[in-house]
């Protein structure tokens, strides 16, 4: 069964086009995340999907039903905003009965839900406050309560953890992933962080300027990217590009080479010192300058000694590597 089928979605803002031509499925229970830089529409996807925005052309189907006419709250689907968008007079356990008491649900219905989604999100102890009594990790697991006792078809999560701090990011990012495995449920997530993306999908679409560049598991754009943009989108350090390659490229192809698979050897293939180095603890960066005066990110596992400034020659398993024609797209080599 299908959850959500989007079929020649446009938008546009009057004359500026913001979604072109989008075709996507979501299967049940499947985990999928938009991911693209800042202003590439992923929000602006999401919203027609909610129904807060209308598309001006294209059809949204959720569950087999046509619902470019149902209002947003009649489509079985809840949003969790970066804003959490809580209700700042209310306690937690009211912020999230509302959305079920104006549904009229019975009290019965709204505690047993509440109650569950309580134990589920570790919010026992906080119940009786108010958001603003909480950290933001607490506030943003009282919007996803909020969304969970609607039991939607489909859960909307708007870049729910980019207010939280890197070490907060990562536990509510781990949370996110386990309440989908409890839940089972179809949901899609809108970031701009890949680390996000290949942690949390089943399936990544990659949008760039209002178009779906590439759909796939995370590992499949990983080592099988369709373009350069891809490739360079997915991976941290990224990818490293060069246009002067020691292999053979169509005139103005470029290759791409991982971080992680660049090695440091005597004799190698790609010559050049070293600019800079991020000492990580468990791997070490090296920033290297080419000959060819090309910039590159070495990726070395565990503590290396090299200084700023050493002479270095590197080397890379051809299999490897990525050649990219004129056009950025993909060529086997
Ligand atoms: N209501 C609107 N009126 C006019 N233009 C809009 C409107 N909403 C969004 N846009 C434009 O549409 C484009 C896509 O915006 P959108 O918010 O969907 O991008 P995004 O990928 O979610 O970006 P971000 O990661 O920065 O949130 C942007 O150029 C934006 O300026």
């Amino acid at each position: 069964m299908t959850a959500l089928t989007l079929t020649n979605i446009n938008k546009s803002f009057g004359s500026v086009e913001v979604l072109k031509d989008i075709n996507l499925t979501v299967d049940d229970g499947e985990f999928v995340v938009f991911v693209g830089p800042s202003g590439c529409g992923k929000s602006t996807l999401l919203r027609v999907i909610a129904g807060l925005e209308d598309a001006t052309s294209g059809t949204v189907s959720i569950g087999g039903d046509v619902v470019n006419n149902v209002p947003p709250a009649k489509r079985g689907i809840a949003m969790v905003f970066q804003s959490y968008a809580l209700y700042p007079h209310l306690s937690v356990r009211d912020n999230m009965a509302l959305g079920l008491k104006q549904e009229k649900q019975p009290k019965s219905v709204i505690d047993e839900r509440v109650g569950k989604a309580v134990q589920m999100l570790d919010l026992n102890d906080y119940i009786d406050r108010r958001p603003s009594d909480l950290s933001g990790g607490q506030r943003q697991r009282v919007a996803i309560g909020r969304a969970i006792v609607r039991e939607p078809k489909l859960f909307l999560f708007d870049e729910p953890l980019s207010n939280l701090d890197a070490a907060l990011r990562m536990n509510t990012r781990i949370e996110i992933a386990e309440l989908h495995r409890t839940l089972s449920a179809s949901m899609i997530y809108v970031t701009h962080d890949q680390t996000e993306a290949m942690t949390l999908a089943d399936k990544i679409v990659v949008l760039r300027d209002g178009r779906v560049e590439q759909v796939g598991s995370p590992m499949e754009l990983y080592n099988n990217p369709a373009n350069r943009f891809v490739a360079g989108f997915l991976g941290s350090p990224a990818m490293n590009f060069l246009k002067s390659a020691p292999i053979n490229l169509p005139k103005n192809g470029t290759l791409g080479v991982r971080p992680e698979h660049l090695k440091l050897v005597k004799k190698g293939r790609i010559k050049g010192h070293v600019t800079h180095v991020e000492r990580l603890g468990g791997d070490t960066n090296l920033l290297v300058s080419t000959e060819q005066k090309e910039a590159l990110t070495v990726r070395l596992f565990g503590q290396d000694s090299t200084a700023i400034g050493a002479n270095i020659e590197l080397d890379f398993d051809d299999q490897r590597a990525f050649a990219f024609d004129a056009d950025n797209n993909r060529i086997s080599h």
